[in-house]
């Protein structure tokens, strides 16, 4: 199996704007993570993206999941609340190639995704394009990386 094979632990959460995708990502790719992780929310009742947020990071951070996936309205709440939580490098990709670049050069470990932006076969492949990546560690992402660790620790 390469490194490009190996299973993902995936913690999933998001509010009720999310909540439509996030059932369609889990009965997609449920059989495709090794763990999947359902940090909610459960129904569209309306709740608040950061709790959702702070749920997935902190399966990340303890270390039950290597990676996360938030899915709100447009995906800017969640990624705006993830990445206030060290060791939490978030952002929203709409598009395969920020998803898997995104891994590659920056160690992006968390996915946000808009569920009232795009459909949920472009988000698939997304989802796809990140699950598949691996940080690159070459100097000069392990150099940019080093300077935003530096950037919590102020
Ligand atoms: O999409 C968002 C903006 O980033 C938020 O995360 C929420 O999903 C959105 O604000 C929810 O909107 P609602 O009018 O309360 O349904």
């Amino acid at each position: 199996m390469s490194a490009s094979e190996s299973p993902i632990r995936l913690a999933i959460g998001g509010d009720h704007a999310g909540f439509p995708l996030k059932e369609q990502v889990i009965k997609h790719f449920g059989g495709q993570v090794s763990d999947l992780i359902d940090c909610g929310t459960h129904d569209v009742e309306p709740c608040d993206y950061p709790d959702f947020a702070v749920e997935v990071a902190e399966r990340i951070i303890s270390g039950q999941a290597d990676r996360g996936l938030l899915i709100c309205g447009s995906g800017v709440g969640v990624s705006v609340a993830a990445n206030k939580i060290t060791g939490i490098r978030a952002a929203i990709c709409h598009d395969t190639y920020s998803a898997h670049q995104g891994v590659e050069h920056d160690d992006m470990n968390v996915l946000c995704i808009g569920g009232r932006i795009i459909g949920s076969e472009l988000a698939f492949e997304i989802i796809q394009s990140f699950l598949a990546a691996r940080y690159t560690p070459a100097e000069r992402h392990a150099r940019r990386l080093q300077k935003i660790l530096a950037l919590e620790a102020d």
